[in-house]
């Protein structure tokens, strides 16, 4: 990341297997981000479909015509977008992050942590790699949801250079102080950037609380969400970052031959 750029987290309420109404719940939020110079945006977890278990596979088959024009729309806008889909995996899918940059699929992260509780181990396989991509808004690690609740993880990502973690959720009351202060956690201790999308409002038997985040390398926070649907717009300075990890050299301090 080498310089200022403004960030963005979209939340609204998914339409349970709508992908043509997610779509242009999405589209929507683009363009107004578009108006305002937003360069980096992140869109939650299963964002065109929920986790639509009765017809994921079904639905998972559309995720290529989806994904195609989230590029065209990173293109026209200038933009890096990151969400998660259902990716199509013989009998099952997996629940993958796409990041889009300005035209061109650069990366993509399949979760690794399904959350059992919902299930979603059930329907869903998992993946086993962590990703950090390079992108021109900077490197971006992806983690998904559930994902934040393994420190490892997001520690493996700034090991790997990651700037930025963006986060698409989907993630219901009542454990909204577990999403803020986990996540909050995630982006002091490792002293990068968060961007947190999540879902708002009733979808299916859940309701999603919203309060998507932007924080700061001090896991300040930047912008939060609230419950409603909207978009949280923030900049994120990277000489911010530099001047932290030099002020408080925990990375550097770290001990890993004793742990
Ligand atoms: O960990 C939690 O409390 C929620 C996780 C979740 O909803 C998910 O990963 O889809």
């Amino acid at each position: 990341m080498d310089r200022k750029i403004k960030a963005a987290a979209v939340q609204f309420t998914i339409a349970l297997g709508e992908i043509e109404k997610n779509l242009e719940q999405a589209k929507s939020a683009l363009a107004r981000l578009a108006k305002q110079q937003v360069e980096l945006v992140v869109l939650p977890e299963m964002w065109a479909t929920g986790f639509s278990y009765k017809d994921l596979n079904r639905l998972a088959q559309k995720t290529p015509e989806v994904v195609a024009e989230i590029a065209r729309l990173s293109a026209d806008y200038g933009m890096v977008i990151v969400g998660s889909l259902p990716e199509p995996h013989g009998e099952k899918v997996y629940n993958t992050s796409y990041v889009a940059d300005r035209g061109q699929i650069v990366g993509s992260y399949r979760k690794m942590h399904l959350f059992s509780l919902m299930g979603e181990d059930r329907s869903l396989d998992a993946g086993d790699a962590a990703v950090v991509v390079p992108t021109s808004v900077g490197s971006i690690g992806l983690m998904i949801c559930y994902d934040i609740r393994f420190p490892e993880l997001a520690r493996r990502l700034t090991l790997d250079g990651a700037s930025i973690i963006a986060v698409p959720g989907e993630w219901p009351k009542p454990r909204q102080d577990h999403w803020r202060t986990i996540l909050r956690a995630r982006a002091m201790e490792n002293q990068l950037f968060v961007i947190a999308a999540n879902a708002c409002g009733v979808t299916g038997k859940l309701d999603f609380f919203g309060d998507s985040l932007v924080l700061g390398v001090k896991g300040e926070i930047l912008g939060e969400g609230g419950y409603e649907p909207g978009e949280v717009v923030a900049e994120l300075d990277p000489a911010e970052m530099l001047s932290w990890r030099g002020q408080i050299t925990c990375l550097k301090d770290r001990r890993p031959d004793c742990y």
